[in-house]
């Protein structure tokens, strides 16, 4: 549905050339959500503008819908733009016009007539949940019911791709929830494929199938959400990860610790989360388990329960049991204490 293929982008500056996005490759299939996750400068607003092609890449190509879209003539990249829906941290609504008008202009600009305009646009705000909401101005909104109206002008066109620029950056925890749902929502019911870019876990926690990690303008991890989150390798990988879960001990408790057994990180995915594993290790082997940190993280297609315990024993009985444990699969890290 969305495949960009090498792409790269460089900008010129007083200071030299700057490239912002440096050979990223992604692939996102119809009805998927995939998102993009990196700090500020990471290059995430560059690639994101590159799909539409608002930024035109310096290299590389664009596939929407299989159809190459770098090299269209401006008609016909529009046809393909007309696909494609996009949401803003800003919301980037007329503040002039009411949440109705919002919604009609740009379909009175693409030529739709008076009718399909009013069915159109008393749908999609009713699937954002805003009818009652049309005749207001924008500053009569809160910033939720302000990305509803949002979502709803991107959903009126009937795109089949729904682009989403940190669109929940701007919003209370409670909101961000609701804006996810509705986004859920929209993937299940209209089929909508989405691409987000986000600097928040949480974002993709809720509601990404598939995770592209970005530093310094380069993909440096990408795969399943619950992959990401049971096996994180990157360090930015983790520091995400360590924003929404409790993850870190303190270095010296872990190599006080060490010394007398192993601290060690179990993720539980799928079937291993439902069986009492660490009482049969106690039971099994020479080890007493003692449970320091724990948590249930929910993702879209799952759950991913993380564990870190303290295993008490002597070596070769701690290795045994931590064999045990991965048989049984339960992913495994060591944690290191301070050397
Ligand atoms: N038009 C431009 N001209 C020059 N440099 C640019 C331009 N746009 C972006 N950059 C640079 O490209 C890099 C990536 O910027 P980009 O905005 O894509 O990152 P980002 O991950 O979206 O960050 P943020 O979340 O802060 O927007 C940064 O170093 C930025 O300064």
């Amino acid at each position: 549905m969305i495949v960009l293929e090498n792409i790269s982008k460089e900008f010129k500056s007083k200071n030299g050339i700057v490239k912002a996005v440096n050979n990223v490759n992604i692939h996102v299939k119809k009805g998927e959500i995939h998102g993009v996750i990196g700090y500020s400068g990471a290059g995430k607003s560059t690639l994101i503008r590159c799909v539409n092609l608002l930024e035109k890449p310096t290299e590389g190509k664009v596939f929407i819908n299989g159809k190459e879209a770098t090299s269209l003539p401006l008609p016909k990249l529009r046809e393909v733009r007309n696909k494609i829906g996009m949401i803003f941290q800003g919301f980037n609504l007329l503040k002039t016009a009411t949440v109705y008008d919002n919604i009609a202009i740009p379909l009175k600009l693409l030529g739709y007539d008076q009718t399909e305009v009013k069915t159109r646009v008393n749908k999609y705000l009713e699937i954002v949940g805003l009818t009652d909401k049309h005749n207001n101005y924008p500053n009569q909104l809160s910033g939720g019911q302000k990305q509803r109206v949002a979502i709803a002008r991107a959903l009126a066109q009937e795109p089949e791709v729904l682009l989403s620029d940190e669109a929940t950056s701007a919003l209370d925890p409670e909101t961000t929830d609701s804006i996810l749902e509705l986004l859920l929502k929209i993937n299940r019911e209209l089929g909508i494929t989405i691409l987000l870019i986000t600097h928040e876990m949480n974002v993709i926690q809720k509601i990404c199938d598939y995770v592209y990690v970005m530093e310094n303008g380069e993909v440096v991890e990408q795969n399943s959400a619950i992959n990401l989150f049971t096996k994180p390798s990157h360090t930015t990988t983790k520091k995400f990860l360590n924003t929404i879960s409790q993850r870190n001990l303190p270095p010296t408790l872990i190599s006080q610790l060490n010394v007398s057994g192993a601290v060690t990180r179990l993720t539980f995915v799928g079937e291993s989360t439902g069986k009492p594993l660490i009482a049969e290790v106690s039971q099994k082997f020479n080890v007493q388990p003692n449970i320091l940190t724990a948590n249930i993280i929910e993702l879209k297609n799952g759950i991913v329960g993380n564990i870190v315990i303290h295993l008490i024993g002597v070596q070769d009985q701690v290795n045994a049991a931590i064999k045990f444990l991965e048989d049984h699969g339960v992913g495994t890290e060591d944690l290191e204490g301070q050397s």
